[in-house]
């Protein structure tokens, strides 16, 4: 018989997957731990799931499955996670489960700024277990820390095609940093989740800031305290019959079984009006509560009956501070360690760890980099490390090497964005050309430059913001330099021709040539008086006179068309006449009423 060997392959029985000898044990205590989680959760709206990401499945408490072990899954926490406890010294066993609302600390220590965890545990800072790197750049703890050792679930963590991010959602609000003005301590949001007497609420916040973890996290609590069910529905694949039929199971499950049904609708600004309007009888008499979640103006994108019974809940930006804990904590459970001095050069840490997989360091200034970078998303920081480590990873494999150290340059590929994130088709959009148009009208050329750059390296479209800059020569610089709107022609003229990113110097002159260009609303505001007196003129509009009338046939002539007009370059001397309607002469729309512009 054949001796087995650490590089047999061997087939694990729960998920059919081929794994060395030396790596079942682990994997087969995590797949197995998965396929009960699995089990429990199983995949329909009546399981009260939590709600799920554009079509990724997320796991109940995704996080790290040390969370799973915590919240009672029953695992045998200590085999399954103990790559991840090593050096986690507030990560207990299953009886130090933290509740919803539990104060308890875990590996971080809380921080009032980022929501939970201190600054100074932001990066759950550690240094290479046994290594010197050039000299006294890196000082290291000791040897037995092994924490930056990569094991396989860490590996299966990184190569899993779900992304880390997915895999991070917090399931309590212990886990969930920033957004300290909706949810810190004594907020009423707080204390209404904290009864869980959960009113519809209407999340809106720019991309990745947490409004379908919030859910997620309510869903978790609602779950366990089981006097409701939590059901999800994407607007952007949902249709009107489906959203009937959820309705009808929350009226039964009302009747039947007095549960109330928290209905989660992602990106409900995605529904039209109508299909919106189905909702409000059945929000109206607490059939369901609506919890939706929009990156858009809920003012503009949702239909104001529905918006009236809802509790609006701003999300914002996550701050730096609150994205290195939620980095931190993704650090923590990849068993990633962080270099608090940089030191690239990995070739002279030494491996004391003896594992056949390379272990992973990660500089402090790339760790920063992310944070700064990601704009306050955290699912473009986290899935942005991610990719950065995985690349590093083969990179490793392919050279051989025991250990690798990311570096800013790596995460700035990871991210594989500009450093500015703009929402071309949100509301950023409007803010940023309202806040150009504002510059200039204040003759702030710096601002004017700065609010341009955001718009353009964000990726919009140039002849947009050309055809604002037309319409400001005219509104706002008006006659007091007829040139301007000369030059805005141009420069749309040119942006046509040429496009991005040669254009962009076009834009730029035209945006500082307006903004220092002298101002006059003169015309601007005139024209508005002649909207507003049409808009409150009462009865029949007056008739154009009769001697302003062109008379081509003979008919028009014999009415009196034409008649009487004074042909003025047929005078020497300024000519008597009069141009508007006889009701309204001597009207001046050029006079600048008191308190009227
Ligand atoms: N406040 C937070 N605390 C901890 N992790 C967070 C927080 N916000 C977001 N995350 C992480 O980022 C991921 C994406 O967040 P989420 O799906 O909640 O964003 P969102 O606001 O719903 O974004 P979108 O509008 O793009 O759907 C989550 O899976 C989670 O890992």
């Amino acid at each position: 018989m054949a001796q087995e060997s650490s590089s047999d392959i061997v087939q694990c029985p729960v998920c059919l997957r081929d794994f060395k000898a030396a790596d079942i044990n682990s994997h087969l205590d995590n797949c197995l731990l998965q396929a009960e989680v699995n089990e429990q959760e199983p995949e329909s709206e009546s399981s009260g799931e939590p709600p799920r990401k554009k079509q990724c499945t997320a796991e109940p408490c995704p996080a790290m499955s040390s969370w799973g072990a915590k919240e009672g899954s029953g695992a045998p926490s200590t085999s399954v996670f103990s790559l991840f406890q090593k050096g986690k010294p507030g990560t207990t066993g299953a009886s130090d489960a933290p509740g919803f609302f539990s104060s308890k600390r875990t590996t971080f220590e809380k921080s009032e700024e980022a929501g939970h965890f201190a600054n100074n545990h932001k990066w759950g800072k550690r240094s290479a277990p046994g290594v010197d790197v050039s000299g006294d750049q890196l000082r290291s703890k000791p040897a037995q820390d092994g924490l930056a050792t990569l094991g396989t679930q860490t590996r299966e963590k990184l190569y899993d095609s779900k992304p880390l991010a997915e895999k991070m959602r917090p399931c309590t609000l212990d886990d969930y940093f920033g957004q300290n003005k909706v949810l810190g301590e004594n907020t009423l949001l707080r204390s209404l989740l904290e009864t869980q007497d959960i009113p519809s609420l209407m999340l809106w916040g720019p991309p990745g800031c947490g409004k379908t973890t919030l859910a997620h996290i309510i869903a978790t609590n609602s779950k366990k305290s089981g006097n409701s069910r939590f059901v999800t529905l994407s607007a952007t694949s949902t249709s009107t019959s489906e959203v009937r039929e959820v309705i009808k199971q929350a009226q039964n499950e009302l009747k039947l079984f007095k549960r109330k049904t928290i209905l989660f609708i992602d990106e409900i600004h995605r529904f039209n009006k109508s299909q919106q309007d189905t909702f409000l009888p059945h929000v109206e008499c607490g059939t369901i509560t609506l919890i939706g979640a929009t990156t858009e103006n809920p003012s503009f994108q949702v239909n104001a009956a529905l918006l009236s019974r809802c509790r609006v809940i701003v999300l914002e930006k996550l701050s730096v501070e609150a994205m290195e804990s939620i980095l931190a904590r993704a650090l923590d459970s990849l068993g990633i360690q962080v270099l608090e001095q940089e030191g690239d050069d990995s070739a002279s840490i030494r491996d004391i760890s003896g594992s056949s997989e390379p272990s992973i360091y990660i500089e402090q200034k790339a760790l920063s980099t992310i944070a700064h970078l990601c704009d306050g998303d955290a699912r473009a920081g986290l899935n942005g490390l991610q990719l950065a480590v995985q690349s590093r990873l083969s990179a490793a494999r392919l050279g051989q090497l025991k250990q690798v150290i990311v570096q800013e340059d790596h995460i700035k590929e990871g991210l594989q964005r500009s450093h500015i994130l703009y929402d071309k088709a949100g509301e950023e959009h409007y803010n940023c050309i309202s806040a150009l148009h504002k510059s200039m009208r204040g003759s702030d050329e710096n601002a004017a430059l700065y609010w341009l750059g955001r718009m353009l390296e964000g990726g919009e479209d140039p002849l947009y913001v050309a055809r604002r800059l037309v319409r400001f020569a005219s509104e706002d610089v008006g006659l007091a330099d007829p040139m301007a709107l000369t030059h805005a022609v141009a420069a749309f003229q040119g942006c046509h021709f040429i496009g991005m990113p040669e254009c962009e110097v076009l834009l730029a002159q035209c945006a500082v040539y307006l903004a220092r260009a002298p101002k006059s609303i003169e015309v601007y505001s005139a024209y508005n008086r002649v909207k507003e007196c049409l808009k409150s003129h009462k009865g029949p509009l007056p008739p154009v006179p009769l001697h302003l009338r062109n008379a081509p046939t003979k008919l028009m002539k014999s009415l009196g068309y034409a008649k009487g007009y004074k042909y003025n370059p047929s005078f020497t001397e300024p000519v008597e006449q009069d141009y508007l309607p006889e009701e309204m002469k001597g009207t001046n729309f050029f006079q600048r009423k008191p308190n009227n512009f």
